[in-house]
């Protein structure tokens, strides 16, 4: 049986009068100590599946079981004593993560006092926890005394105090430098070593998501069979930058200019080359066939991006 087993899962959020439907019937599974990331867009319900997991919240539809157990059947103290001990959260925002008020053992101390554990054990948990995060010499300062990196490592300290089997990451290095993400995502993976840890991260940024056993792509509440870099669309991404698959940057990385022209068939990348003997990239070629409302967005979003105008480069 797998650790993480969702079927058919539906979120409809209902806002005045409407239906949002975050999750359109989400199918998949993961293996205890696997670790997966979850890419996608700004909306595509990235969220909306972490809090689902998490025993924040409740799907509209469908299943959803955690180590042999349904979370649609957890209720009151059940439900507590899940969230608070058999999973872990770490989120990008600080303030979601960690109280001001508390040192960071007061911080990795409180989840403990929530489970019932007594004083002495907590203290000492807590110590070696923020010893495994290289943070002892730091553990009586607040997290307004220690920089970025060192507070997302109290963050990845207290989601791990009350020994969860499952760490759930919402963007937990979108904050973060990019050196400080990767001494953030060491830290995750010997964690994860250390502990069996099975994780589930949603990331905006690739080179994060590769530090997964495989990558998922959301869109638009559905998600896409385990998308690699390399066969991912072409796509705008939310600074407006059009990211393409790995082999489509290989044929074009030599050019100097690439124009773009916006086609009746489509969008052109046309490599300019001092002689003549370039490749042209076809945008559309790279869509898969049966991803029309892909392709209208992109082609939208692009002709806007560009002004109109037919060419530019
Ligand atoms: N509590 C809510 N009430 C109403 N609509 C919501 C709620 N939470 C999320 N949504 C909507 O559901 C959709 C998915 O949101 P979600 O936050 O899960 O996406 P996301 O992929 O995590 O986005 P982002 O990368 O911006 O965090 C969006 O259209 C969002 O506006």
């Amino acid at each position: 049986m797998p650790f993480i087993s969702c079927k058919q899962v539906v979120r409809a959020y209902k806002v005045d009068n409407h239906e949002i439907v975050a999750l359109r019937g989400i199918d998949f599974t993961m293996e205890k100590g696997e670790m997966v990331a979850i890419i996608g867009p700004s909306g595509a319900g990235k969220s909306s599946l972490l809090n689902l997991l998490g025993g924040l919240d409740k799907p509209t539809a469908g299943q959803l079981i955690v180590d042999g157990q349904s979370l649609l059947e957890l209720k009151g103290r059940a439900l507590a004593h899940y969230r608070l001990e058999r999973v872990g959260f770490v989120w990008q925002e600080v303030e979601k993560n960690l109280l001001f008020h508390r040192s960071a053992l007061g911080n990795v101390t409180l989840p403990m006092m929530l489970a019932g554990v007594s004083p002495f054990t907590r203290r000492k948990q807590a110590r070696e926890l923020l010893d495994a995060v290289d943070l002892l010499e730091h553990i009586n300062k607040k997290p307004s005394q220690l920089s970025g990196g060192q507070q997302q490592r109290v963050a990845i300290a207290v989601a791990l105090a009350n020994k969860p089997q499952l760490l759930l990451a919402d963007e937990p290095t979108g904050a973060l430098d990019g050196k400080t993400a990767v001494a953030v995502m060491d830290l995750l993976m010997d964690l994860r070593e250390r502990y069996g840890l099975t994780i589930l991260m949603v990331t905006h940024d690739m080179k994060m998501a590769q530090y997964a056993d495989r990558v998922l792509t959301l869109r638009d509440g559905a998600l896409g069979q385990n998308m690699s870099d390399e066969d991912a669309s072409p796509h705008l991404d939310e600074d407006g930058r059009l990211q393409l698959p790995q082999n489509v940057r290989t044929t074009l990385k030599e050019a100097p200019y690439i124009a773009v022209e916006i086609r009746p068939e489509g969008v052109l990348l046309r490599p300019e080359h001092e002689d003549e003997d370039h490749t042209d990239a076809l945008l559309s070629d790279m869509l898969p066939q049966d991803a029309a409302p892909d392709r209208r967005g992109l082609f939208g979003r692009m002709r806007r991006l560009l002004g109109r105008k037919d060419r530019a480069s």
